[in-house]
């Protein structure tokens, strides 16, 4: 072992040393703050004394509550913190750091040695860093250049310099194991280490490697919006997530996790993301699909269908008659076009077209539909148009006050206050007196009236309608929106063109409402329509949203999202070449999206180095796709990928099975057998269900589990596994070149083994795939 290893393995053991300290100081510490919290907790109420009877009573009541409030809140912030770095440094002491730069300043003439970590540590007096965290300005310098100058950008300016040197460090459990000088050694061998590995149930944090692509887009904050495009397996999910623990950093006096969302494709992969933030002693910011916001706001209403049943729609049922009509239906209404076209709409309602539902009460019409139109049209035009709605909604609460008036003599009511219990007459009674004044102690001399009761009565029954009313239900949105569908040729006065389609998209849109399903193509623009008419339901508190696997998104929903989060900059990661839902076709790369908020502010940031998969697999994937060539592996060997022809399903089965059992000797933790549907899979799983543990995951599946999976394509996405079997690449299966970017999606899931079996020929698809990049078996 050379001198300078040693030197550093005793800076290693220093460091790990002083960690230690701070994490015996800091658990006393935590315990203190945590005592603290459940004190203020418990005797909360003593410290308050709650008086209200004059009105300087009630004050001091306030300020009192107020202060121990705040008292509670103060000692759970410093908790909470205190939680966090003891987390930190509990990390810490296995890797306290990774890398180092020797780094001198303009006009210095020795370099400072910079030692970067997850966080930052100083010594006991507090002014030297010991270890930088990876998101201090200084740090960047390790990871955007080579020896040779170098600056980097602090809050008070650009630190010009001389990188004199650059080490990468491994340590684990304490121990330092290697360390490579990498201004001289060729190729990056700690990278090579980390990819070589077996996969993991969650994804980890990649600071000690990030690469200078991927840095820029984690550091990136111009503009706002951040598009990334990047190949499959580029680390684009990774940066991601870096890019929230750099904001979460560098905005750590203004910003906290609560107030940043991502967008993720599914339940399964929001647990496979879940762990990168807190091992870099960050909270994990909010996470949702598209789906489960739709679901929040329209579920009550109706039954929406899952995206993935669309897809799983649009994979198998291509022998239905209605199929090309269905296809056209969900590219039609992911457009722009059609975005505007609502909108046109939705002003055309101006004049002509809303639909209402009458009010009607014990089966007799207060007010009938035609008449609430008839009013709603007599309002002056140029009111604005929610104001319209506004006062249309206080002249129908009238309409009900003087129905109320009119009930109150029916016999109805009369019968009502015969049947009341003793127990809701009590109540009537002690609810009128104590309105007309009457105190607890002076209830029993109240005289309840006749009328007053059946006032009563009648109020309360008018309640629900009452309720409707303000909450504008009595707008029909359901009927608007399928009037669009209704006369196939009423959407020409807004669109210049419709598909040829139109008439039977019409058809099976109109059939979907009227049993109160909501086809997934027709969620956002129903829900557009909703906003548009009753007024938008903003969230201001957002400052950042990401939008992973953006290629399944439609150019609506991104519409629609830029209006949900006004003040959100928005950083959207994507590759077209996976886009697997019919309504991608809409959006062939991101230069659509420039237009969300103009070309001033937004950036894009191509990635094409591919790291996930070996280079032989990489070579393979590559020419599945169009200018695959552009796609720059990993270095990093591996066997090329292999292809079996084989002549029916019990060969496949067992093929497979014993393909399994072979990988498991080599040691591979995650094999996953990908098929291109869920129906697919079920078929799989039932006859291979001999293979140890085989598992099937499904739409609806919480956690991404390790092991033996049978997965349907759509649902692998974003995630990665040890090796890969494409259960079935036949022409059978794969044989239309609509199925190119899902076919795709499926084989660069594979890091270090990808199997592909056909039953009988094999797709056109692996038409390019030439020998030298696929063994043919
Ligand atoms: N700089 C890096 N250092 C270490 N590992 C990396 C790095 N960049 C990417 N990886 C690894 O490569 C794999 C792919 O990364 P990630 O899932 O972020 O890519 P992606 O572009 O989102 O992929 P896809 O679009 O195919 O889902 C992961 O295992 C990730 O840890």
């Amino acid at each position: 072992m050379n001198s300078e290893f040693q030197q550093e393995q005793k800076r290693v053991d220093r460091v790990i040393e002083t960690i230690t300290e701070r994490i015996s100081r800091l658990e006393k510490d935590t315990s203190r703050h945590r005592n603290e919290v459940v004190q203020i907790r418990k005797h909360f109420w003593d410290e308050v004394k709650v008086n209200v009877d004059t009105f300087d009573d009630y004050l001091e009541t306030i300020i009192g509550l107020r202060q121990e409030a705040q008292a509670l809140s103060v000692s759970q912030s410093t908790h909470r913190h205190a939680s966090k770095r003891l987390a930190a440094l509990r990390r810490m002491q296995e890797i306290p750091y990774f890398g180092r730069i020797d780094f001198m300043e303009g006009g210095t003439s020795t370099p400072e040695q910079v030692y970067i970590g997850i966080s930052t540590l100083t010594d006991e007096s507090g002014e030297h860093f010991l270890i930088y965290d990876w998101r201090a300005p200084v740090s960047s310098v390790y990871y955007d250049y080579q020896p040779g100058p170098a600056n980097y950008v602090t809050p008070g300016g650009v630190i010009e310099g001389q990188l004199e040197k650059k080490w990468q460090y491994l340590i684990r459990g304490g121990t330092l194991q290697s360390m490579f000088d990498t201004s001289l050694t060729i190729g990056d061998e700690i990278l090579q280490q980390v990819l070589g590995k077996g996969t993991d149930k969650h994804m980890h944090n990649i600071v000690a490697t990030i690469q200078q692509e991927q840095n820029r887009i984690i550091r990136h904050d111009r503009g706002r919006l951040l598009i990334v495009h990047g190949a499959a397996g580029s680390g684009k999910t990774s940066a991601a997530l870096q890019r929230i623990a750099y904001l979460l950093y560098k905005y750590r006096d203004s910003l906290n996790a609560d107030q940043i969302i991502l967008f993720s494709p599914n339940s399964m992969f929001n647990s496979y993301v879940s762990n990168v933030l807190p091992e870099l002693g960050e909270e994990n910011m909010q996470q949702v699909t598209f789906q489960e916001y739709l679901d929040h706001r329209l579920s009550k209403q109706f039954q929406i269908e899952h995206p993935y049943d669309q897809l799983e729609y649009v994979l198998t049922a291509s022998n239905t008659p209605v199929y090309k009509s269905r296809v056209a239906s969900i590219r039609f209404k992911a457009s722009t076009a059609f975005f505007e076209a609502i909108h046109s709409y939705r002003k055309s309602l101006e004049l002509a077209g809303m639909v209402f539902k009458g009010i009607s009460f014990r089966g007799t019409s207060i007010v009938t539909a035609q008449q609430i139109a008839d009013r709603f049209y007599s309002h002056d035009t140029s009111l604005r148009f929610h104001n319209r709605l506004e006062k249309l909604k206080d002249w129908l609460i009238k309409q009900i006050e003087e129905a109320e008036k009119a009930e109150r003599k029916k016999p109805w009511v009369q019968e009502e206050i015969e049947l009341l219990s003793n127990e809701e007459y009590h109540e009537a009674y002690t609810y009128l007196a104590k309105k007309r004044g009457f105190k607890e102690e002076d209830i029993a001399d109240y005289d309840m009236e006749p009328k007053a009761l059946a006032q009563l009565i009648v109020r309360q029954k008018l309640t629900p309608l009452r309720k409707r009313i303000r909450a504008f239900r009595f707008i029909d949105i359901k009927g608007i929106y399928k009037q669009l569908f209704v006369d196939p040729l009423q959407i020409q006065q807004w669109l210049e063109k419709t598909p040829a389609e139109w008439t039977d998209i019409c058809r099976l849109t109109v059939n979907a409402l009227d049993e109160d399903k909501l086809l997934y193509e027709d969620a956002t623009p129903f829900l557009l329509m909703k906003e548009l008419i009753l007024g938008f339901q903003t969230n201001s508190s957002i400052k950042h949203i990401i939008v992973d696997e953006a290629q399944d998104y439609s150019p609506f929903q991104f519409e629609f999202l830029k209006r949900l989060f006004p003040w959100a900059k928005m950083t959207v990661l994507g590759d077209f070449n996976q886009a697997i839902f019919a309504h991608a076709s809409e959006m062939v790369d991101f230069q659509t999206l420039t237009s969300l908020y103009g070309s001033a502010e937004t950036n894009v940031i191509n990635l094409t180095r591919s790291y996930r998969s070996t280079k032989p697999i990489i070579e393979f994937t590559r020419r599945l796709i169009p200018n695959g060539d552009r796609i720059v592996p990993f270095e990093r060997d591996g066997k090329r990928p292999v292809l079996t022809q084989l002549s029916d399903h019990a060969d496949l089965h067992r093929c497979i099975a014993s393909k399994v059992a072979d990988w498991r000797q080599q040691g591979y933790h995650s094999i996953a057998i990908i098929c291109k549907s869920a129906e697919e899979s079920n078929r799989a799983y039932e006859a291979l269900s001999s293979i140890e543990d085989i598992k099937l995951l499904k739409n609806g599946s919480l956690e991404y589990e390790q092991g033996v999976v049978v997965i349907p394509s759509y649902l692998s996405k974003g995630i990665e596994f040890d090796a890969v079997i494409i259960y079935d690449a036949s022409q059978q299966v794969y044989g239309d070149e609509s199925l190119r970017r899902v076919f795709y999606t499926a084989c660069t899931r594979a890091m270090h083994d990808l199997q592909l079996y056909s039953v009988g020929e094999p797709s056109p698809l692996l038409q390019n795939a030439l020998q030298e990049h696929l063994i043919q078996a």
